[in-house]
């Protein structure tokens, strides 16, 4: 049975919805958002249902839904509730599971437990999303520096957005991370696009 693919980004509103869509579709695989802070009536759950056509995927629902789009340990003050990592425990399923977290790695679930903690306690493998802007190498680096420093395995890094070879080339020699693609800018963004921006990555 695979590990389950967990889909993070060098920081929020990266693409990691966008890459989570394309590659459900690709691999027909699960799909789990375990925490959705903000954005309920237009979560990313629902984001990525509008985009998949295969009938074999399954949407799961997330461990906790949050009111408000911030760090989810402060949406669940907000709310009034405090995030339990022991209460977040991957979906039964025959079928791969695709995980997308919230934001980038270090993001707080609580007052002593991260994104990166979670993908370590869900033992899944990471797909990690960059995108190439000015100070995007050190974003990047440093994601893949802390994610080696907990011995989380990198199945490889897609880069999302307008290409930049001096950058992309950077980062794969220095980390040896495994490319796994490019993601261009998606001029429509609708089932046809994501099913054909399967195309872009290869794993
Ligand atoms: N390659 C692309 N082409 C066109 N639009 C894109 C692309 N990648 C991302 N976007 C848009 O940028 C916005 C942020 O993308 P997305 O929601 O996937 O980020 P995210 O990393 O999932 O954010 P969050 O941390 O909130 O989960 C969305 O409106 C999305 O449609
Ligand atoms: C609300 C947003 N859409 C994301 N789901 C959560 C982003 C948390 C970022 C926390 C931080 O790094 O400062
Ligand atoms: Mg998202």
């Amino acid at each position: 049975m695979h590990k389950p693919l967990f889909v993070t980004g060098v920081g929020t509103d990266i693409g990691k919805t966008l890459v989570s869509a394309i590659l459900v579709e690709k691999l027909k695989c699960d799909y789990w958002k375990p925490v959705q802070s903000g954005d309920l009536d237009n979560s990313d759950t629902m984001k990525v249902q509008k985009l998949v056509t295969n009938t074999q995927t399954v949407f799961h629902s997330e461990a906790y839904r949050l009111t408000q789009p911030y760090s989810p340990h402060k949406s669940a003050a907000l709310d009034g509730i405090e995030i339990n990592e022991q209460t977040i425990i991957a979906p039964k399923t025959y079928n791969q599971l695709l995980i997308e977290g919230a934001g980038g790695l270090m993001v707080p679930l609580n007052d002593h437990f991260l994104v990166i903690d979670l993908i370590k306690q869900l033992d899944a493998e990471v797909i990690l999303v960059s995108q190439n802007y000015l100070g995007s190498i050190n974003h990047t680096l440093l994601s893949i520096e802390a994610l080696k420093s907990r011995s989380i395995t990198i199945k490889g890094i897609i880069f999302n957005g307008d290409e930049n070879t001096s950058t992309e080339d950077y980062i794969i020699n220095y980390t040896d991370v495994k490319h796994l693609g490019r993601v261009p800018i998606l001029p429509v963004i609708d089932k046809k696009t994501i099913t054909d921006a399967g195309e872009y990555i290869s794993l």
